[in-house]
């Protein structure tokens, strides 16, 4: 008897999205196993948020599928988005609300226990530093700020996929290391998170799985060992990514 393989977390499946004549997502295919910690890179403008836009139902491919546990992100989307929590690019927040209003609003939207929403948004606050601003508008945050406020939304109803775009970006080194102890933990409690980032040593230090994208196709993907194959992930990006470097008479007038 075979045993079943395992329901992937998320599973993109000839997922594609064009802006006018771009392609800004062309054909991908990507499965991230369940459990996994799981690296998204690619140079600026390969496909990433528009690919994570339409995996977690933000914004409808032209053709391919999404799916969250197997359940289709565009056919059952309130059973697929009650499994994830996502920080999307923009954070499109309610801005005139302070962070703990922000919380209260969408848990009891999602359905949840008024106590449980008050328990869980004060641990979540405290956690990220959030506290000390309780009377700060989101309106008045910083962009750290937003990007935490932005994850605790995503985490306060306890979801089975975490979905992140560029979760460390523009947050200090130690909120930023908070947050890799919570996503740490999420994962080790059976949780699976997926997230786009820029920086190789994060993924590195996070990840073990991790997937490169380029002009919106996934160009190498798998566990983080096999993917850099005995180099560094930085250097393999790179290889499959191409760099173009400066010559030495651009940007001569720097220099005077
Ligand atoms: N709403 C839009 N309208 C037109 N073009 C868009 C739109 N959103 C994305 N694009 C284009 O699609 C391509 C992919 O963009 P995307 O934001 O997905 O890249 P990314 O990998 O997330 O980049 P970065 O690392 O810079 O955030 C880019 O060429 C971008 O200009």
């Amino acid at each position: 008897m075979t045993t079943p393989t395992p329901t992937p977390a998320l599973r993109l499946i000839g997922l594609s999205k064009a802006f006018g004549d771009k392609r800004a997502v062309d054909h991908v295919d990507l499965e991230v196993p369940g459990g996994s910690f799981f690296g998204l890179v690619g140079p600026n403008g390969a496909g990433k948020t528009t690919s994570l836009s339409m995996a977690v139902g933000l914004l409808r491919p032209d053709s391919g599928r999404a799916e969250i546990f197997g359940v289709d992100v565009w056919a059952d989307p309130v059973r697929a988005k009650e499994l994830i929590g996502v920080l999307p690019d923009s954070l499109g927040m309610p801005e005139r609300l302070t962070g703990r209003e922000v919380l209260t609003y969408l848990g009891l939207l999602r359905g949840m226990e008024p106590e449980a929403v008050a328990k869980r948004s004060q641990e979540l606050l405290e956690v990220l530093e959030l506290d000390r601003a309780d009377s700060t508008l989101v309106l008045e945050y910083s962009t750290g700020m937003r990007k935490k406020i932005g994850l605790a939304t995503a985490l306060l109803h306890a979801p089975k996929l975490l979905i992140l775009d560029e979760p460390l970006e523009a947050v200090d080194p130690v909120s930023a290391a908070t947050i890799k102890v919570i996503l740490q933990r999420f994962v080790a409690a059976g949780g699976s998170v997926v997230f786009s980032s820029h920086v190789m040593p994060v993924v590195e230090q996070l990840c073990d799985h991790v997937a490169v994208v380029t002009g919106g196709r996934v160009v190498a993907s798998g566990p983080l060992d096999e993917v850099r194959g005995g180099s560094t992930l930085e250097n393999r990006f790179v290889d499959l990514v191409g760099g173009q470097p400066v010559s030495a008479g651009e940007l001569s007038w720097l220099a005077s």
